[in-house]
């Protein structure tokens, strides 16, 4: 299961996460979020992270350039678009940055909106499913409608989004079948500032959901 902790602003949180067992840390790259960092923080916090861990940058509605030289600058090695961005702009993405994965984020508002995942899939590594907020891109706690995503089988990886925390995220697990999780604000203090504890908690309650799904 891969397991990506977003929305890091401190090198030691996202050293401790990394060795608490992280798949990927994301590192938030639109200025409106009180998560953003600039490409010196992240470019800081990557030189202190294992060569392992995916290192995602998370965009919305930014330009080909500008992801580019924010990657350069950084060190990133996965983009997330957040945004609008349409099928067309991941294939560019694409050629402009043939080694750096690509996850899409879709803001769900209802079943009809998971029509559009197969136009994506060819274009991306990852999709990643989120809840839909009408004022916010991201980061908001919203939890999606399970229980649309029942059957949800996409012919590429997904990542299940959007309000998870240690509480839920067993629940969610045993109705959803993803590739993996995204969690910001259910193991925050506050915007950007990790709990360690809810962390840890997390993967404490993934470890024994693991076991007794291997029962
Ligand atoms: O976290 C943000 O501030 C943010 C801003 C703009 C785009 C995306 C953002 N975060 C992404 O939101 C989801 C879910 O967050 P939460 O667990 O519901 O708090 C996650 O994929 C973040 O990458």
């Amino acid at each position: 299961m891969r397991v990506k902790i977003c929305g890091l602003i401190q090198a030691e949180q996202a050293v401790a996460i990394a060795n608490l067992g992280a798949t990927a840390l994301g590192f938030i790259c639109v200025p409106a979020s009180p998560r953003y960092v600039t490409s010196e923080e992240i470019r800081e916090i990557v030189a202190q992270l294992p060569e392992n861990i995916d290192k995602v940058g998370v965009f919305a509605h930014s330009s080909i350039p500008e992801i580019s030289q924010i990657v350069r600058d950084t060190g990133l090695t996965c983009v997330q678009l957040h945004g609008d961005e349409s099928p067309e702009f991941c294939s560019l993405l694409r050629e402009s940055l043939p080694n750096i994965q690509i996850i899409k984020a879709l803001r769900v508002r209802s079943i009809e909106h998971l029509a559009q995942v197969s136009d994506y899939t060819k274009y991306i590594d990852t999709l990643l499913l989120d809840a839909y907020h009408p004022q916010q891109l991201g980061g908001t706690g919203q939890t999606l409608d399970w229980q649309i995503l029942e059957q949800f089988q996409p012919s590429c990886p997904w990542l299940l989004a959007g309000g998870l925390t240690p509480d839920n995220v067993v629940t969610a697990l045993n109705q959803v079948k993803p590739d993996g999780i995204d969690l910001s604000s259910g193991v925050e203090i506050q915007p950007g500032d990790k709990d360690l504890n809810k962390v840890a908690l997390l993967f404490e309650k993934l470890g024994k959901w693991k076991a007794l799904s291997l029962e």
